[in-house]
């Protein structure tokens, strides 16, 4: 995410509705009063740079996790009594539970820790992990209204744990050193982490940053994902990092980013990607105010295409947004940042996200299964269309409020059967909401919207892109901020009892 990111949320961690507890219900809603407020912190251009990256008064909230990502990513401020969200001061509640059922570094055996939400029911977790459950929501009927007061509390189905640390059902891996050797299409390569030149920091995360580097071996330029093993055994984030990395193993999809490699070494977690040097959508978004009925579609597409397949494999994404969508050389997305992507079973209850973003039965910690995804395009459609997303407030709190209100404001000459998508994929009745009912994503792609599409032309990339960034070259880095390189400073190591959290990255 681009430090132009910052400027999406404004919510000062010390100021608001600290200590609001997350027990929201169905709201009072106080409708879309969205806008001004909301407009004049996206920035004309792109060249927010060095101080906003400093400026701790700018901080996008995320649920839990992914705290104080906006401040150029580089701040980790963890969630705490101050946090302006509501979840999140529900979420530290938990932390001293979640501390001691860290799993065990030698067993790596899996937490039987309580899920970290508010929820009625209890379960066996351990018989949940081998249950391959059928979504009950696919019995429902299909429904093309829009029923935004009708949320059920269906809280007797098995709970599936997730509260960062559980260990999920992880391949053996042997490749755990700082060099291994991989099958490639031109035969077995042993990698190694010097292979890999480092040129320039292009983002930054929670736990560390995103680097442009170049491999000396088939001198390709890639991504460089590292990550301070400190600062995720500090933010409980062991499990979640592990899911990222292994998820990204096993897919592979034309809109999905690539891992090419793997490694750590005695202070960082390290993932090699394709590097995509077009930036993020989340910029040519804010640069153009909003994209026509056209270019939104074209990117819509390819989500869609990207979620069908991420759900054929029990993926579910849970952290769609433009900061997210980068663009390729070609002008196609591809979708990054696998670091909230579960592999489910049946429902998963952790709070994550990003407010603007998530759906209401993650407010309601309800679990949530990959509803969530098509809620999320939903959201994200109407800011390709509008500009800005279809719930916003300055709080964290006042979001959810508005989620849960299920009041959209329509700007008047709004693409009507986009309208009418957007409608059905913001159905806080997840049953009933379009891309979860018994035809699935298919459902989604003969929606109206999508009607002069051949989906597999989708799928090939023959569609013309709407935008072609301007690059000169395969590691042109223009498309991102500048980061002050001398503000990093080496992680500091792990003790041998903390790297094995990590024996199988
Ligand atoms: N493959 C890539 N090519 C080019 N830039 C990338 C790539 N991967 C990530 N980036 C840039 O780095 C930023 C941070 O990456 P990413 O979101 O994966 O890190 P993160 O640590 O998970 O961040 P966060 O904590 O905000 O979720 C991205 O928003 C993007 O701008």
């Amino acid at each position: 995410m681009s430090t132009a990111t910052c400027a999406r949320f404004c919510t000062p961690l010390s100021s608001g509705t600290a200590g609001s507890t997350s027990k929201l219900t169905t709201g009072n809603g106080s409708g879309n009063t969205m806008t001004s407020a909301y407009k004049k912190k996206i920035p004309s251009n792109n060249s927010t740079t060095a101080n906003t990256a400093n400026d701790s008064s700018n901080t996008e909230t995320t649920f839990t996790f992914k705290l104080g990502r906006s401040n150029g990513r580089s701040s980790s401020n963890v969630a705490s009594s101050e946090s302006s969200d509501p979840l999140e001061s529900d979420y530290s509640e938990e932390d001293p539970e979640q501390e001691q059922q860290r799993p065990d570094p030698v067993t790596n055996s899996r937490s039987s820790s309580t899920a970290t939400t508010t929820t009625t029911s209890s379960a066996d977790h351990d018989n949940d992990v081998d249950e391959e459950d059928e979504e009950d929501d696919e019995d429902e009927e299909e429904g093309n209204g829009r029923d935004a007061d009708d949320v059920t509390h269906d809280s007797s189905e098995s709970i599936e744990e997730d509260d960062g640390n559980e260990t999920d059902d992880e391949e053996d891996d042997d490749e755990s050193e700082e060099s291994s050797s991989v099958q490639t299409a031109k035969g077995v390569r042993k990698y190694h982490l010097d292979d890999y030149q480092i040129i320039k920091t292009v983002g930054t995360g929670t736990f560390g940053r995103v680097c442009l580097c170049r491999d000396r071996i088939s001198e390709k330029y890639c991504a460089m994902k590292i990550l301070a093993m400190t600062e995720v055994i500090r933010l409980k984030q062991i499990e979640h990092v592990k899911n990222e990395r292994n998820i990204l193993r096993e897919i592979r999809h034309p809109f999905v980013i690539s891992l090419e490699w793997s490694t750590k070494d005695d202070s960082n977690l390290y993932m090699i990607f394709d590097y995509v040097c077009g930036g993020e959508l989340f910029t040519y978004l804010r640069n153009a105010g909003k994209f026509t009925s056209q270019t939104s579609n074209f990117y819509a597409a390819e989500i869609v295409s990207a979620l069908e397949y991420l759900h054929s494999l029990q993926i579910v994404y849970r952290d769609l947004k433009p900061e997210n969508l980068l663009i390729n050389r070609d002008g196609h997305l591809k979708i990054t940042d696998f670091g909230f992507a579960k592999k489910l079973r049946d429902r998963t209850w952790t709070l994550c996200g990003t407010p603007e973003y998530i759906a209401p039965e993650i407010i309601q910690s309800k679990g949530h299964n990959k509803a969530v995804d098509w809620w999320a395009l939903g959201v994200l459609i109407y800011e390709m269309l509008v500009g800005y997303p279809p719930f916003y407030d300055e709080q964290p709190f006042g979001i959810y409020e508005k989620i849960l209100s299920g009041k959209i404001e329509w700007e008047r000459h709004m693409d009507p059967i986009a309208k009418d998508l957007i409608k059905k994929l913001l159905v806080n009745d997840r049953t009933k909401r379009l891309g979860n009912m018994k035809n699935g994503a298919d459902d989604v792609k003969r929606h109206r919207w999508f009607k002069h599409l051949n989906w597999n032309d989708v799928y090939s990339k023959k569609l013309k892109p709407p935008i072609l960034p301007d690059v000169h070259h395969d590691g042109d880095t223009k498309n991102f901020d500048d980061y002050p390189e001398k503000d990093w400073k080496p992680a500091k190591a792990v003790d041998q009892r903390d790297l094995q959290y990590f024996n199988d990255f």
